[in-house]
C-alpha cells in the first residue's frame, strides 16, 4: 500500500542556506524543494511551502493554520501521515500546539536542522528523511505529535531545545526520547498513556510567560495585572516557589481571576506544592495558583493558551493545564 505523507515546509534553518561570511539566510529557493524521494513509489509525498520564516516568525496564529491544513488533508487527501519541516528555536512550541488540538491518530512529525544546507555536515535532509519514516511507521500512530532529530524520537509533550548549535540539541529531560530511528529503522520503546486535544478555531492573545529569579521584581508582573491580560505563567524557582516579594502582585492577578501557572525554571523534575514559607508552593497553592506538573514554562503557556482558546475557565481551565504527567 502506498503511503500518503502530507509535507509542509515552513523555514527554519533546515530551509536555509549560509553565505561566504557565514550569516545563514532564507535564499532565493528553498534547498529542501531539492528532495528527491528515496523511498521509490511507496511513498507519495504531497509537499507543500505553506510559508517560508524562520521559527522566531511563529506565532499561535501560523500554528492554527498548520492545523487546519492538516485537518482538511485528512479530511480531503486520505493522508497516512504528516511532517513539518520547521525552525528548531520554537519547533518544540508548534509540536506541542499541534498535539493538543489536533484529534488525529495519524502521525504527525516535526523535525528541523541545526546546520544549514549547505555547510558541512548538515543534518536537514538527514532528519528530513528519518520524519518521513518516522510519519509511515504504523507504530507512529496514537503517539501524540513527535519531533525527530539526530535519529530520536521525542514526544512534543517533553520535548525541548538544550543547546544553541549541537545537532543533538533535542533532549527530553526526566524521561528521554521515546523511540530511536536505527539506520532507516523505526524502534519505539516507550508508549504515550494519555492524549488530549480540544478543538479550536481561532487563539487568544496575551498569555504571558514570566521567569522568576532571586530578589525578583514585582513591578513586571504587577503590569499585567489589567483586564487586557487571559493568562500568566510564572517559571518558578525549584519546586515551585517565589519570594516573597511578588505575593502582591499574585493577588492583584488572582483577584481579577487572571489564571496564574506555575512551572519550575528547573531542567529536571517538576512543580509541586512542598513548601510551607512565605512565598512556599503550599501558600501559592493556597492562593489559587495552578501547579502544571512537568511541562517547561514554553510548553504551558501553549497549554493555557489553548485552553483558553477552546473557552475553558475556572476549575475546567485548571485541571486541563494541570494535568501533564499521565
Ligand atoms: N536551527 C534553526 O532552525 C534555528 C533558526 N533560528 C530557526 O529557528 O528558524
Amino acid at each position: 500500500m502506498v503511503k500518503k505523507i502530507l509535507v509542509l515546509h515552513t523555514g527554519g534553518t533546515i530551509a536555509m542556506s549560509e553565505d561566504e561570511n557565514g550569516a545563514v539566510a532564507p535564499g532565493a529557493e528553498n534547498p529542501l524543494n531539492q528532495f528527491k524521494n528515496p523511498f521509490g513509489s511507496e511513498y507519495e509525498l504531497l509537499i507543500e511551502n505553506i510559508f517560508n520564516i524562520p521559527s522566531p516568525h511563529m506565532g499561535p496564529a501560523e500554528m492554527l493554520q498548520l492545523k487546519k491544513r492538516i485537518m482538511d488533508a485528512y479530511e480531503k487527501d486520505q493522508i497516512d501521515g504528516v511532517v513539518i519541516t520547521h525552525g528548531t528555536d520554537t519547533l518544540e512550541e508548534t509540536a506541542y500546539f499541534l498535539d493538543l488540538t489536533v484529534p488525529l491518530k495519524i502521525p504527525i512529525v516535526l523535525t528541523g536542522a541545526m546546520r544549514s544546507a549547505n555547510e558541512i555536515g548538515s543534518d536537514g535532509l538527514y532528519n528530513f528523511k528519518t520524519a518521513i519514516l518516522t510519519a509511515a511507521s504504523p507504530e507512529a500512530r496514537g503517539m501524540g505529535v513527535l519531533v525527530v532529530m539526530n535519529d530520536e524520537i521525542h514526544t512534543a509533550r517533553y520535548v525541548t531545545k538544550t543547546h544553541t548549535t549541537n545537532v543533538a540539541t533535542f533532549r527530553t529531560p526526566t524521561f528521554g526520547p521515546i523511540g530511536l530511528i536505527l539506520r532507516d529503522e523505526v524502534r519505539f520503546f516507550e508508549k504515550l498513556l494519555h492524549h488530549v486535544s480540544l478543538p479550536i478555531d481561532q487563539v487568544v492573545d496575551h498569555v504571558y510567560l514570566f521567569k522568576a529569579y532571586a530578589g525578583m521584581d514585582p513591578e513586571l508582573l504587577e503590569m499585567a495585572a489589567t483586564s487586557k491580560t487571559n493568562g500568566v505563567v510564572i517559571e518558578a524557582l525549584g519546586a515551585g516557589n517565589l519570594p516573597p516579594r511578588v505575593l502582591s502582585a499574585l493577588e492583584k492577578l488572582l483577584a481579577l481571576k487572571i489564571p496564574v501557572v506555575l512551572v519550575s525554571r528547573s531542567f529536571n523534575g517538576i512543580a509541586q506544592e512542598v513548601y510551607a514559607y512565605p512565598g512556599g508552593g503550599v501558600q501559592l497553592k493556597q492562593m489559587g495558583v495552578t501547579f502544571c506538573h512537568g511541562l517547561n514554562g514554553q510548553k504551558a503557556r501553549i497549554k493555557l493558551l489553548v485552553g483558553l482558546s477552546a473557552g475553558l475557565s475556572g476549575k475546567e481551565l485548571a485541571t486541563f493545564v494541570s494535568e501533564a504527567i499521565s
